[in-house]
């Protein structure tokens, strides 16, 4: 990987706007997501790149989803290895996903994530088990460790990044097809009524949403917090955010 994180190097490929993604990371607690939100300067492929991170902070069932299902690029969707109820829950957020992009008829990629592999003699979680789902849902998938290995933690977080880059570069403006009218999808019931997502509600795709969309032009450096981490606490812990030297 011969990308480094930081301030992108003077004249380093063909792009001077930097890309803008909006990288989202869901799991249950515990998992070693963060303890934070996060900006940074990036350099994928060449490319700067804008990256914003929310840590969701969810406790055990994802809440309040839409303030990430409507802004997030890409999703990292992340369980420890060495917990079965984490990875039950990673399952509960991919299906979340899925049904957003459904309704929405928006797809945002995500990444499976099995965190905490330094832990694999306490596994409760095969790395076969992890692919399948990753697999079920069309997601990429890896097992890293965010204390042990940052160079691959880093190259996961390049990953989502070129695949948003991939999903919004399919969405530009330039593609008349992706510039659609205001209109309603067709009538469904809510998904939290049938899939029992009590605090999920979703917006259905219009104009609007889709204008907010960056294009891959746009340069704009913004943090975002979340309600947790407006405390700006820089607890000690290892997580993937330390791992992947974000701050
Ligand atoms: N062994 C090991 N521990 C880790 C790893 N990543 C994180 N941890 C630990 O797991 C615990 C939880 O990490 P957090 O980053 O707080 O996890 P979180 O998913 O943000 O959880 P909440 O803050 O509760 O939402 C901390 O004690 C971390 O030090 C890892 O790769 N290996």
């Amino acid at each position: 990987m011969s990308s480094v994180f930081g301030k992108p190097r003077a004249g380093s490929g063909q792009h001077s706007a930097p890309l803008e993604v909006n990288l989202a990371i869901l799991g249950r607690r515990g998992v070693g997501k963060s303890e934070d939100t996060y900006s940074s300067e990036e350099t994928v492929d060449q490319q700067p790149v804008h990256l914003r991170v929310m840590d969701t902070a969810d406790l055990d069932t994802p809440r309040n989803c839409e303030r990430y299902l409507n802004w997030a690029h890409a999703f990292l969707v992340v369980y420890s290895v060495d917990s079965r109820q984490s990875f039950e829950g990673s399952g509960r957020y991919l299906e979340l996903l899925a049904l957003h992009a459904k309704e929405t008829q928006r797809s945002p990629p995500a990444l499976l994530l099995g965190n905490k592999l330094d832990m694999a003699q306490y596994r409760q979680v095969t790395e076969a088990e992890g692919a399948a789902l990753a697999g079920r849902f069309g997601c990429l998938f890896f097992e890293v460790s965010a204390c042990l290995d940052f160079e691959h933690v880093q190259h996961v977080f390049h990953e989502a990044v070129r695949e948003a880059r991939r999903e919004l570069e399919k969405n530009s403006p330039a593609r008349p097809l992706c510039i659609s009218e205001e209109r309603a999808l067709p009538h469904q019931a809510p998904l939290t009524a049938r899939h029992g997502l009590a605090s999920c509600t979703f917006n259905t795709l219009s104009t609007a949403s889709l204008k907010e969309m960056p294009t891959v032009a746009q340069a704009k450096l913004v943090t975002v917090k979340s309600s947790r981490a407006q405390s700006k606490r820089k607890a000690p812990t290892l997580t993937l955010l330390k791992g992947f030297k974000i701050f």
